[in-house]
């Protein structure tokens, strides 16, 4: 499907705090074809999630699909989660060092100290209201897209 322009570093809309999903948006065509173009988009870009500031779109919609790679051998295999006005309820105490990219800033990686597990509270693009917990190098990637939903970069948090 439609592969979408990726947002770099310097550009305002990654700056902003992204507007929540209205009720009326849930179900409809819309929210579905941009669910699925930042899917296409992400995978395209072989990332591991993405936030809808990211394409150009300042609304609350993040996608987490963590796949095993170079620097996390042994993620999990994750089928691509779209999250809706998501919320992080609780942050685990202990916290953990690991290795960020962006797909917005390309050629920079760098350590981010990230809470080890979240239970975080989202919709579902039906408008289902779910509540997962997620930990190790998935909970990292769900709290590196809610920050791109309230303007915030990994650069900002390197240590
Ligand atoms: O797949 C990437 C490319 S960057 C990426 O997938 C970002 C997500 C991400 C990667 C690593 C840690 C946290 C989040 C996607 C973004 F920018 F749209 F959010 C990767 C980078 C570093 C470590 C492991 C994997
Ligand atoms: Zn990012």
């Amino acid at each position: 499907s439609v592969i979408l322009p990726v947002a770099q570093r310097g550009e305002d809309i990654l700056r902003l705090k992204a507007a929540r999903v209205a009720d009326a948006e849930f179900n409809s065509d819309w929210l579905m074809q941009l669910a699925s173009a930042m899917i296409a988009t992400m995978l395209e870009r072989s990332g591991v999630g993405i936030a809808a500031p990211q394409v150009y779109i300042s609304k609350r919609v993040i996608i987490v699909a963590s796949r095993p790679n170079l620097r996390y051998p042994d993620a999990p295999e994750m089928d691509a989660v779209v999250m809706v006005n998501p919320e992080i309820l609780e942050f685990s105490q202990a916290t953990t060092l690991g290795e960020e990219g962006c797909l917005s800033v390309p050629n920079e990686r760098g350590q981010v100290q990230r809470a080890q597990s979240i239970k975080v509270l989202y919709h579902t693009l039906t408008g289902e209201v779910m509540e997962s917990t997620f930990e190790g190098f998935p909970a990292r990637i769900v709290q590196h897209e809610i920050d791109h939903l309230n303007g915030i970069l990994f650069v900002d948090r390197l240590s």
